[in-house]
């Protein structure tokens, strides 16, 4: 007997939906707070000012691990070297959560 397999095709559609369909509400947060995001699967960084939660992206970072260099942290510097082109300005504002507090 032959048995045809359902696909599951829109599995990792769906996945990728959700994600990006996440709705954030912006608010303020201080450097404490966002330094407790600060492994692989929670990564915060902090973008002149603006504050962004790249999680998500860690694994798909074509600079590989490098993206966690200052998790939790300032990546201003970094993420303004030359390795990144124009087109990464545009791609990190996905990842805009909110701002940073100053106190
Ligand atoms: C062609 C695509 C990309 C390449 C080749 C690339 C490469 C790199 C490399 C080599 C570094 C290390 C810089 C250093 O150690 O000084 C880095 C850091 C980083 N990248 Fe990328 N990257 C790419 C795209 C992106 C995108 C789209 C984002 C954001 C969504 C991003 C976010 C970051 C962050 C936050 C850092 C850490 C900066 C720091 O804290 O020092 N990158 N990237």
């Amino acid at each position: 007997a032959l048995f045809v397999l359902p696909k599951s095709r829109n599995k990792g559609k769906a996945k990728e939906a959700s994600s990006n369909a996440k709705s954030v509400t912006f608010r303020s947060y201080t450097k404490e707070e966002i330094s407790a995001h600060n492994t692989r699967t929670d990564c915060w960084v902090i973008i002149k000012d603006k504050v962004y939660d790249v999680t998500s992206y860690v694994e798909e970072h074509p600079g590989g691990d490098a993206i966690l260099n200052n998790a939790g942290g300032d990546s201003t510097e970094g993420f303004f070297g030359p390795q990144h082109g124009f087109r990464v300005f545009e791609i990190i504002e996905d990842f805009c959560i909110g701002e940073l507090k100053h106190s």
